[in-house]
């Protein structure tokens, strides 16, 4: 490089050894070293065993997995860049509104008609570790059922038994500070649950006093608990980690995949490019991917490289079948619209949109303990306090969204047998997409009955209670019947898909958040609560009827927080697959998806360890069909 005179080289590589020496001594990642082990496009071989679209969560998994043998080339494209702040692997960086545009695609949902024809949040990571560098570091996962029903849409070997051991392969688990366990009375159960894979899962430092007197409020009001969520049984209320290291620093894909895999000489990361297109031989066999840097023209020059082995997708929910499409993979109709020659019609990429659309409940607790969140900023004493102990890395700064969660399972929402009868005996098909074909419908009604029969039990929760010791908290409704698309735009295919989540489109999706709303009422209302005085202060104590809260509920729900998935989901052909249990994409071979795109039915917990699970067992999949 040119412009690196001497003088110049001599600062930068005094700065890059003071960056090593801190960087080791606060346990940073050295991230010069990392930027050193990027591919640059011109250095990029012709062909590789295997390609892997998309560096984000679930890509560097996979790559790290199949470069393990080093006969094995392996090249990994990613759309975003490294982000290298130091403060983006800090707790504070998990907090909604933290979360940073420059590392989110820049898309929007249509209207909603279901939200007031407001627009849906569009969460797509853009950035080198995907969800996990950006998320909210909430570590759990699903209940066993949320798995089961995956198996019984006809899904072979992807039941909870078969999931639980990638769940253990990618994570270790470290329990909490013993006085803390004992003060908050934290329960976990590692033997079950964990193993001791790359992703920390870790406990901080702290929790506040008010959380002890919301967990006695829970089991007045009869709420099931479970002693550890993360070994199948994350329904009633439970303790979940978070996804941090012993010094509360993120652990994401980053840490974990990439950088002890980075100096494999058989693996290479290009950065800031594009895949826009998966070619085909004539026996319809993916040979190769078409690459383009980032923010160039449509037109701009592309390159081809080749992969001899499989093409692995995964470039996440929303462009994963954005590539399909443009590869001639996808709905018919809509393809054809578009000019595309149409290689597999297959009508469901791009649909079976699903996330977990989000209500915020505000409370006040007039009879606060103290200390409570609002010190940090309200006291002067406790604010210095709590800096000090975070020099020490110790204190409320640990802690992230939250590690106590309630996850209801219909039968303890009020009104639940009314619900049930109204799922069994509507219309269906008036709430689906207007895209969506008769096999469509056939697939979601499959879906429709395998949810609802699954609903009345005890240990499938429907809807996700945040609860911190604040007063007032997100509720999250877990188990939509609602579904979305997210289809080309036929106009210009390498503009954002046309986004639509048809957010609360299904009454009885409705229904649900009212009665969790109703349940959150009674929990605030219980004995144990009274000492904090808790007055609720939105939507407020007049919104009382059906309509004022589904009202309410319009004006202001989200679409999503950040879970968004399905959209290439693993199904048999016949009820709209886009993928088989062995992630291969139907109708062609050497191409497979390892991402959060082949879920088929959402899963009532947040989806980061879910996807390390799906993206552990893609990576053994793949290794299985290429032994020789
Ligand atoms: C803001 C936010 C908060 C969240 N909070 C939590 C949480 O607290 N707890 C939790 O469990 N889960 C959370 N999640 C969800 C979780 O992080 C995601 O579900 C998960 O990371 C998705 O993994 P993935 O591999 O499927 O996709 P991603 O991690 O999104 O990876 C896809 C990658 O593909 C790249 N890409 C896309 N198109 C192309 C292309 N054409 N060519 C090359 N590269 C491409 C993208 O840049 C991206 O890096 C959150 C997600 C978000 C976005």
């Amino acid at each position: 490089m040119a412009w690196l005179t001497p003088t110049v080289l001599k600062l930068t590589q005094l700065l890059a050894a003071l960056g090593a020496a801190l960087g080791a001594a606060y346990g940073y990642v050295h991230t010069t070293d990392l930027k050193a082990r990027q591919t640059p496009a011109h250095e990029l071989s012709a062909s590789y065993d295997y390609i892997v679209v998309g560096g984000g969560q679930s890509g560097l998994v996979v790559a790290n997995r199949l470069s393990e043998n080093p006969n094995r080339s392996v090249l990994v494209v990613e759309y975003g860049y490294f982000d290298d702040n130091p403060a983006q692997v800090e707790p504070s960086s998990s907090v909604p509104g933290t979360w940073l545009q420059k590392n989110l695609f820049n898309a929007t949902s249509v209207p909603q008609p279901g939200l007031n024809n407001r627009l849906g949040q569009v969460y797509a990571a853009a950035v080198v570790g995907g969800g996990s560098t950006i998320n909210g570091m909430v570590f759990d996962r699903g209940s066993a059922e949320d798995y089961d029903i995956w198996e019984r849409f006809g899904n072979p070997s992807w039941g909870w038994e078969d999931l639980l051991s990638y769940f253990k392969k990618s994570t270790t688990f470290t329990p909490p500070r013993p006085e803390l366990a004992r003060e908050f009375n934290i329960t976990w159960d590692a033997e079950r649950a964990y193993g001791n894979g790359p992703i920390q899962a870790n406990f901080p430092d702290w929790q506040w006093p008010t959380l002890k007197i919301q967990w006695d409020a829970l089991k007045e009001i009869g709420m099931p608990m479970n002693v550890e969520g993360a070994a199948g049984d994350a329904w009633g209320a439970y303790w979940t980690p978070s996804a941090m290291d012993a010094s509360y620093r993120r652990s994401y894909s980053r840490t974990g995949y990439w950088v002890p895999a980075s100096s494999r000489k058989n693996l290479h990361l290009l950065i800031g490019h594009r895949v826009n297109e998966v070619l085909f031989n004539s026996r319809k066999r993916a040979t190769a991917v078409t690459i383009q840097e980032r923010d160039t023209p449509n037109d701009a020059p592309r390159i081809t490289v080749k992969a001899t082995r499989e093409i692995v997708l995964c470039a996440g929910w929303l462009h994963t079948p954005h590539i399909l499409q443009r590869s001639g993979l996808g709905p018919q109709e809509r393809l054809e619209e578009a000019g595309i020659e149409v290689l597999v019609d297959l009508p469901g990429v791009g649909s079976n949109l699903q996330d977990h659309p989000a209500f915020t409940i505000e409370y006040q607790y007039l009879t606060d303990l103290f200390p409570n969140p609002s010190s940090l900023t309200d006291n002067a004493t406790f604010s210095v306090w709590a800096n000090e102990q975070w020099t020490q890395r110790r204190g409320p700064m640990s802690l992230g969204i939250t590690n106590s969660l309630v996850t209801a399972p219909l039968v303890t929402l009020p009104s639940y047998r009314t619900i049930l009868r109204k799922g069994y005996t509507q219309n269906v098909e008036a709430y689906l997409p207007k895209t969506y074909s008769a096999q469509q419908v056939k697939s979601f009604i499959t879906q429709r009955n395998i949810l609802l029969s699954s609903f009345p039990r005890l240990n499938n929760g429907v809807v996700e209670i945040i609860f911190a010791g604040k007063p007032g908290t997100w509720i999250i409704f877990m188990k939509p019947l609602s579904r979305g698309t997210a289809l080309l735009n036929t106009t210009d295919i390498y503009a954002e898909p046309i986004i639509d989540y048809n957010t609360n489109i299904n009454p009885v999706d409705l229904d649900i958040m009212v009665s969790a709303i109703t349940l959150y009422r009674r929990w605030m209302s219980s004995k144990a609560m009274e000492q904090l005085t808790p007055v609720e202060t939105f939507p407020g104590l007049n919104v009382t009827t059906n309509e004022q809260i589904i009202a309410s509920l319009k004006n202001t729900m989200g679409s999503g927080v950040g879970h968004s998935c399905c959209t290439a989901a693993m199904a048999p052909r016949e009820l709209s697959g886009v993928v088989a249990p062995d992630l291969t994409v139907y109708g062609v071979t050497g191409l497979s998806i390892g991402d959060l795109s082949i879920v088929p039915i959402i899963p009532a917990t947040h989806t980061c360890a879910t996807v390390y699970a799906i993206a552990e067992k893609a990576a053994d999949l793949i290794k299985s069909r290429h032994i020789s």
